[in-house]
């Protein structure tokens, strides 16, 4: 049995702030990922009891999803007018006399996210913001046009000007098995990529089991991801708490064996501040401060914002304002 005194100090990697590079695909690691459910809801269901976010803070934390926040439409009929509106909010996601009183300095939100036709519209719109495009891509929601196209999809925009791009993997490949086929598939987007940095969207509602999911995250990380995200948001089911603490735990193991910070972005359905603040303290408490951050933490969410800035307004008057005094687009 091992003691105290025998326990072997783990050899600790560098620490990187660089970019991902991947690694070759460990299918030993792979196949060791396991996902213990009951014990995993069990910890997923204590959360939101939590008070990691202290209540004196909490005005601060808001402020801090909102500017984790990618600001997304993703609809058939979304218009360059509709995008404009919602850059425009992007831009002063807050208004500026609820920040001043909370004495919160300019706040912009993470990113908008789009689809490829209305890239063009979304970069003319924040021009000199320095908020980055999101495009989601590759057959974006299903994933399942030829490959090739996928590829060119993405080579499509990043030059339109998308500076992040959503992928959707093959969930086939998951569900059969086939690590080396999504691992050189994640690889492939990646170099399509290039400078502009890839969001890995697992479609983790798709997926069947916990454990699927823990082996998606870590062939897609090991592949070269520079976030993982659980889901399209036209899954039925979408982001949970369950899914986030096997992706996050994976992330972290990955940071523990490579020294690599893999960003994590929950999507579909968040639409309420206090979930929000759920989803910061699981982050801190299991992955640190680090990761709360934009450039490590996103939300994919097209309400959330609202509900947030209801709840700064409330928290600056003490009273409510009507919904659709927050519209987004
Ligand atoms: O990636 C972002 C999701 O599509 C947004 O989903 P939502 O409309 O349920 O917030």
């Amino acid at each position: 049995m091992q003691t105290a005194t025998t326990i072997q100090t783990p050899h600790l990697p560098q620490v990187h702030d660089a970019r991902n590079p991947g690694m070759a695909l460990d299918m030993d690691w792979v196949m060791r990922a396991r996902a213990n459910r009951s014990a995993i809801e069990r910890r997923a269901a204590s959360l939101p009891g939590r008070r990691s976010v202290k209540k004196d803070y909490q005005a601060a934390w808001l402020a801090r999803a909102v500017s984790c926040i990618d600001l997304t439409t993703l609809a058939g009929d979304d218009t360059a007018g509709r995008v404009a509106r919602l850059c425009a909010k992007a831009r002063q996601p807050v208004r500026a006399d609820i920040l001043d009183a909370l004495g919160l300095p300019d706040l912009t939100v993470g990113a908008v996210c789009v689809y490829h036709d209305m890239i063009a519209p979304a970069v003319g719109a924040l021009e000199g913001s320095g908020i980055p495009v999101a495009a989601v891509s590759t057959g974006f929601p299903a994933g399942l046009s030829p490959f090739h196209l996928r590829v060119a999809e993405i080579e499509e925009s990043v030059k339109a000007g998308a500076q992040e791009i959503d992928i959707v993997i093959s969930r086939r490949k998951v569900l059969t098995g086939d690590w080396q086929g999504l691992y050189d598939e994640m690889k492939a987007f990646r170099a399509a990529c290039g400078e502009a940095h890839v969001k890995a969207i697992l479609a983790t509602g798709e997926l069947g089991t916990l454990q699927n999911v823990a082996r998606a995250s870590l062939v897609c990380m090991m592949a070269g991801a520079d976030f993982i995200k659980t889901s399209t948001g036209k899954e039925s089911v979408n982001a949970t708490l369950p899914v986030s603490l096997v992706m996050i735990r994976a992330i972290r193991e990955y940071h523990e064996r490579t020294g690599y910070r893999v960003g994590y972005k929950p999507a579909g359905g968040i639409s309420k501040a206090k979930d929000a603040a759920v989803y910061l303290s699981l982050i801190k408490e299991e992955l640190g401060d680090r990761w709360l951050r934009p450039d490590l933490f996103r939300f994919g969410a097209s309400s959330l914002l609202g509900d947030i800035e209801r709840q700064l307004e409330h928290h600056v008057t003490g009273a409510y304002s009507a919904s659709w005094r927050h519209a987004m687009g």
